[in-house]
């Protein structure tokens, strides 16, 4: 009989899960997503909408063939939450691809906002513009405070810019991050000079508009993940230079791209593999919308943290 399925809940995902190790971990899931050669088998995201409760049910499997890693992703994302809880909530259940069975079910709630955020690190790596002075933030809930934490460790960044909706939530975010934040009154206000602006919010209207974004900067626009949705409006999606996740979701999921008709000029794989060049100079933006394949590896690495750790010292 196999052995039963371990549990790992939020609290343990987050000691066990560090940047450092997640950062190249993510590197490879990306690039090996898009060599496109039939070794990761990951479908668009199959999105179940509960509209009686203004919410989405988004399952999420994946199976990489090299690294021999089987896992699903589980997301709900809903727009009205009882005060105090997440709109997002995910749990991940890692498989043993020799027979299928269930290995571990882990909190994916961490999960995703971690590799979200180490993702659009990775982009604006590669993306970089030639300035790393003005970071800015629209929105401020949890992956708000993960891209802060992500972005502050890994670049040099000498301010960083907030705007929410309402001003209560933007200072709640800055009160609850370690460092410096400039509470902006207006989107407009945040975004003028910036040279990385990360987009973070649950808008379905454009709450960043091309005519604030300075010529050169790089964008991350990780909202917007249903085909009538905006984040972004169509002058910054057409002038941009356009790179995504994944081509064939950004297609299917994407209203700022689906809507705008603004071309895919690469995934961010191929530039990280070095087979499409990263427009440096340009103004760039990164449509984010969460891949299977960025959950799964991240759910491989906590479990192989987890097993080290369990293992007796000799
Ligand atoms: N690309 C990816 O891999 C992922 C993307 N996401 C997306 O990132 C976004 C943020 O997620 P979380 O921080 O977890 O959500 P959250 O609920 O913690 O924060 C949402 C933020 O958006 C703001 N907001 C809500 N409606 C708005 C509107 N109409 N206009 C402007 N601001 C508005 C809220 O005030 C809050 O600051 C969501 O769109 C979510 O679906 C989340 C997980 C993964
Ligand atoms: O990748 C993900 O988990 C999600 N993307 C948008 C909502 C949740």
């Amino acid at each position: 009989m196999a052995d039963a399925p371990i549990f790992i809940g939020a609290a343990e995902v987050a000691d066990l899960l560090q940047y450092g190790a997640l950062l190249p971990v993510l590197e490879r899931a990306l690039v090996d997503f898009s060599k496109h050669d039939g070794m990761v088998v990951q479908p668009v995201r199959s999105t179940v909408p509960v509209d009686k409760h203004n919410g989405f049910l988004g399952v999420m499997p994946a199976y990489m063939t090299e690294s021999d890693t089987l896992a699903t992703k589980i997301v709900r994302f809903y727009h009205q939450t009882a005060f105090g809880t997440s709109s997002h909530q995910a749990t991940v259940l890692l498989f043993n691809p020799s027979d299928g069975s269930l290995r571990a079910i882990m909190d994916g709630t961490v999960i995703t906002e971690m590799r979200t955020a180490a993702v659009s690190a990775i982009a604006t790596k590669y993306l970089k513009p030639d300035r790393l002075e003005t970071l800015c933030i629209l929105g401020s809930g949890a992956q708000a405070i993960s891209h802060y934490n992500i972005f502050t460790q890994m670049f040099p960044f000498k301010q960083v810019r907030v705007w929410s909706r309402s001003r209560e939530s933007a200072e709640r975010f800055a009160g609850q991050v370690q460092g410096q934040v400039q509470v902006c009154t207006s989107a407009r206000e945040a975004v003028l000079g910036a040279d990385v602006v990360i987009t973070v919010t649950m808008a379905s209207e454009p709450v960043l508009f091309g005519e604030w974004v300075k010529p050169g900067a790089h964008v991350n626009a990780v909202g917007a993940c249903r085909p009538e949705w905006r984040e972004v409006d169509d002058a910054l999606m057409k002038n941009a230079v356009l790179y995504v996740d994944s081509k064939e979701a950004a297609l299917m999921e994407s209203g700022d791209v689906i809507l705008s008709g603004a071309d895919i000029f690469a995934e961010l794989g191929e530039v990280v593999k070095g087979t499409r060049p990263a427009l440096c100079e340009k103004t760039t933006l990164f449509k984010s919308l969460g891949m299977a394949v960025e959950d799964a590896a991240t759910a491989k690495l906590v479990f192989d943290c987890w097993l080290a750790k369990k293992k007796p010292k000799l």
